[in-house]
């Protein structure tokens, strides 16, 4: 194929050292894969789909021609990270280039970001690409999610991340500490004698974030006679102190938190709807620890490494037991019982149940009760009222058991049978129904 040949000339000529995928071969790369008007879609879309796993889902589908209407959806639906048409740029090689160049900066932050934001469930690892997508542009940036999911947190990493020139540091204010009979002094600061207690001028957060960062934690908090005074601030880049005529400039990154739910307060007019257009460029819902319990193993060893600075075993009943238990509080309520425990232990042995301060230790009813016994009640009523006999009942727990075991050990089938108890046969036989069954991929 002549045009190909071109192509493939062009990323040369563009340092791009390309490799050749052979049959049966491992990429170890990002993937291009190249179509034109006599590729089949459908066997494209397999090429990617089989290509993106393996390359960390960093492949770009390059179009030789213009593609049907359609097409780009399926293949990103495939898995494609990007797709492209060659003709459709000046220089395409380039285009190409800058691309994986992203993608090599976007792989390297997400590592140095798991180092800090720990967690490796499937919603952690899509919340960590999200936030280095956010990062790496300059939109205001709203974060939403119960207390202590880690929105604080993430600000700072995301500040960390952005690599503005001569960046300035991150500001904090918190919203619900704003006194509204002080117009707003913690944000505009003010003049000397602009009300009682003013006793000099003072800088507001408006001015201290100046070419840096300004976190407002708790945004839905914010009295609604400064709601327009932020917008105002948003859009033209200017205050005043208090007690000031003169206005003065600022440019910062804005990132914004709440536990509450904004739209909702939008719709019932707690909320200014122009000022959460203006403060959501990107929003980002952090999910709760109930979310992501596969992730209480590894964020209760990090923090028992943070108070015991060595690793030391932790008896599996202790995880098990951590992973069932309830936070409302979230990460923040698993770190401070994992504080208690590690302080209570005495010497080099293993953290056992023993560890858990009586005062945390559930009471037996509490313990009947774990885990989500309540939310399994109801499910199983829903599924008896609606005709489910006692057998389906039991095979739709084991599969779903199954299921759960399978992906908890990445897909290997023999770990995921000592977990269960069972013999892999049972695995390997559950793999293969729910390969075949229509029934079990539709559900
Ligand atoms: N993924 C995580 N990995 C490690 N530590 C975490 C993670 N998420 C949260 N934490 C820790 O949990 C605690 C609470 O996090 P943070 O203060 O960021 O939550 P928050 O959502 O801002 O809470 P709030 O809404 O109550 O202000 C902090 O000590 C933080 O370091």
């Amino acid at each position: 194929m002549k045009e190909l040949a071109d192509v493939i000339y062009a990323l040369e000529e563009a340092q791009l050292n390309l490799q050749a995928l052979h049959h049966q071969e491992k990429p170890t790369g990002p993937g291009i894969i190249f179509l034109d008007h006599l590729s089949s879609l459908e066997a494209v879309e397999e090429s990617v789909s089989s290509t993106a796993s393996l390359c960390e889902q960093q492949v770009i589908a390059v179009s030789l021609t213009t593609l049907p209407r359609g097409a780009a959806w399926k293949l990103l639906s495939a898995g494609a990270s990007d797709v492209f048409v060659w003709k459709a740029t000046d220089k395409p090689g380039e285009a190409i280039l800058a691309r994986l160049e992203y993608w090599r900066s976007a792989k390297h932050q997400l590592q140095s970001l798991q180092k800090v934001l720990i967690g490796k469930s499937k919603v952690w690892h899509a919340t960590l690409r999200q936030i280095v997508e956010m990062a790496s542009t300059s939109c205001p940036i709203l974060l939403l999610g119960e207390s202590g999911t880690g929105k604080e947190l993430v600000t700072k990493e995301i500040h960390a991340l952005d690599n503005r020139k001569d960046k300035q540091d991150l500001v904090v204010v918190d919203c619900t500490t704003i006194v509204p009979g002080l117009s707003g002094s913690e944000l505009f600061g003010h003049e000397k004698g602009a009300f009682t207690n003013a006793i000099s001028t003072r800088d507001g957060a408006f001015a201290l974030a100046n070419g840096g960062s300004l976190f407002l934690d708790e945004l839905g908090e914010l009295p609604a006679s400064l709601q327009a005074e932020l917008l105002r601030v948003l859009q033209e880049g200017t205050y005043k102190r208090v007690g000031s005529n003169t206005w003065r400039k600022t440019s910062f990154r804005l990132i914004s938190a709440t536990n509450r739910n904004l739209a909702e307060e939008v719709k019932n007019g707690h909320f200014r709807q122009d000022l959460f257009y203006r403060v959501s460029g990107y929003s980002c819902q952090l999910p709760s620890l109930r979310e992501r319990r596969e992730d209480i193993p590894l964020l209760v060893d990090h923090f028992l490494q943070h108070v015991h600075h060595k690793p030391q075993p932790v008896d599996p009943e202790l995880y098990q037991y951590l992973a069932a238990r309830d936070y409302p509080g979230n990460v923040r309520e698993l770190q401070q019982l994992v504080s208690r425990i590690a302080h209570k232990h005495v010497g080099d042995g293993a953290f056992t149940l023993g560890d858990i301060p009586e005062a945390d230790r559930p009471s037996f009813e509490e313990a009947e009760a774990l885990p989500g016994k309540v939310e399994l009640e109801q499910a199983v009523k829903r599924l008896f009222y609606a005709g489910v006999g006692l057998k389906e009942l039991k095979d739709l727990v084991a599969d779903m058991v199954k299921e759960i075991a399978i992906e908890d050990k990445n897909g290997n089938v023999k770990q995921a049978a000592r977990k269960l108890g069972c013999s892999e046969r049972i695995l390997q036989m559950h793999k293969k129904a729910d390969a075949t069954s229509p029934y079990l991929k539709g559900a």
